[in-house]
């Protein structure tokens, strides 16, 4: 599904919403709202559409975009890589027996619990993010443990500050600047120190929604000038290389398109030059997109609770910033358009707004839906596959929303809805009280 299949034609009355084969008035009558909903024909497509686009790289799903346990066993059937970055998501992929050395930790402050899982697991790749960890993870590793290193490349990234990840003065990677106290040099010789770990290549990541393919360009060509630089200093020769993920996706119409047959092209091209440039060995490329992978495959529907008309109309839903912090996080824009069809009346701006308690809770920032919108009303929302169920939370002790599959008219649902009694399992109104003396 694309969003032009989403978007409503403003001229005429709009057919009523179908999504991968299934009438949305019928999910949502059947697994209530609000509700994700994931087309798993779209997500393989993606998949398979970054597999043909960089043959012979490893496409590593980032996990943190979307981690139930029936995307990624689509990921493991797709034959594509996983990106983790934490214990819990090495527990979901180990839930569906992803292979395990298909898998990376990623993070820049990885915990006991998270080294622990991964080395249980036997991840394929640790990347480490500081000296502090690369003193950590040594003693507890097992020998040859394959260790990437995350570079910050210094690229800026067309992005929101917040998830712009490439730059000095940001908290991810080692600097490629030597008066900088935690550079890359340091960390090479930190980790050739230790006699458990392997340094098989290094990682950058610029950031995320990132549109520009010259800002993945440019970071590639300062990556492998760095896997120069790290043979001459060191004598060591780096096989692997990491480009990290962070390709935009299009919220709305008329949002730029990442170019992935454009970033291939360019990729490929940069990385041959500068490695026959410095005489060096083509290292194997990884790449890790998540929100491109997962995004546009997602829809979310929410009912309307009510509609108050004053100097701006307000489509309150039964959801919000509990299922979708974006618009609240980074000013994301979304579309959003009535399930039902057959309305004659005509489109005005209207703001969807969520349930929660603070006036920045808003879902879809002035979206044309038809004047006659009321309650009951369904609203749909598309792209919502990327940083929805994985961002959601409680506030307001609002139970999240189930994640359902749908592929050809069949629903599966993937995450069960959040209900009261999962919200009130973790308090412990007996509580034994534990006398902590010093
Ligand atoms: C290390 C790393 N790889 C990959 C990603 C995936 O980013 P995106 O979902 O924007 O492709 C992220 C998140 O930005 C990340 O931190
Ligand atoms: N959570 C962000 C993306 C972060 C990417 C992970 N480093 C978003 O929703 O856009």
């Amino acid at each position: 599904m694309t969003l032009a299949d989403i978007l409503p034609s403003l001229a005429c009355a709009e057919p009523e919403l179908v999504f991968a084969g299934a009438p949305v008035g019928r999910l949502a009558a059947r697994f209530g709202t609000p509700a994700h909903f994931i087309d798993e024909d779209a997500v393989r497509s993606r998949a398979r559409a970054y597999r043909e686009a960089l043959p012979d790289a490893e496409v590593a799903f980032a996990g943190k975009a979307l981690c139930t346990a029936g995307v990624l066993r689509w990921i493991a059937e797709e034959g594509l890589s996983l990106d983790t970055c934490s214990a819990g998501e090495i527990a979901m992929a180990r839930s569906v027996g992803f292979p395990a050395e298909r898998i990376l930790l990623h993070g820049n402050a990885k915990t006991p619990e998270d080294f622990k899982a991964a080395i249980e697991y036997g991840v394929g790749r640790i990347v480490v993010d500081s000296l502090d960890e690369i003193a950590q993870l040594g003693p507890l590793a097992r020998a040859g443990q394959q260790v990437m290193i995350r570079v910050t490349p210094d690229v800026a990234a067309d992005t929101h500050a917040a998830i712009s990840t490439g730059t000095e003065g940001q908290k991810f990677g080692f600097s490629l600047d030597r008066s900088v106290p935690e550079n890359l040099d340091r960390a090479v010789a930190a980790v050739l120190a230790q006699p458990s770990l392997r340094l098989t290549g290094l990682h950058c990541h610029i950031g995320s929604q990132v549109s520009r393919v010259d800002r993945f360009e440019l970071a590639a060509r300062k990556m492998a000038a760095t896997l120069a630089h790290v043979r001459e200093t060191f004598g060591v020769t780096l096989r692997q290389l990491d480009l990290g993920g962070g390709h935009a996706v299009a919220y709305r119409e008329g949002d730029p398109e990442f170019d992935l047959g454009g970033y291939a092209r360019r990729i490929r091209i940069a990385l041959a030059f500068e490695c026959t440039r410095h005489g060096l060995p083509l290292p194997r490329l990884t790449i890790e997109p998540g929100r491109a992978i997962v995004a546009s495959a997602g829809m979310t529907v929410y009912r309307v609770c009510s509609v108050k008309r004053g100097s701006r109309t307000f489509v309150a839903v039964d959801g919000g910033m509990s299922d979708n912090p974006r618009p609240a996080l980074y000013g994301a824009r979304y579309h959003a358009r009535l399930v039902r069809g057959h309305t004659k009346a005509s489109h005005v701006p209207m703001s969807v707004v969520g349930r929660h308690c603070e006036s920045g809770d808003v879902l879809a920032e002035n979206v044309p839906l038809p004047s006659d919108v009321h309650a009951g009303d369904l609203i749909a929302v598309p792209c919502t596959g990327a940083y929805h169920h994985s961002l959601g939370s409680n506030y307001n002790l609002v139970g999240r929303p189930p994640v359902v599959g749908v592929r050809a008219g069949t629903a599966t649902v993937l995450v069960r809805r959040e209900s009261e009694d999962d919200l009130l399992r973790r308090e412990c109104p007996a509580g034994m009280p534990v006398e902590i003396t010093a």
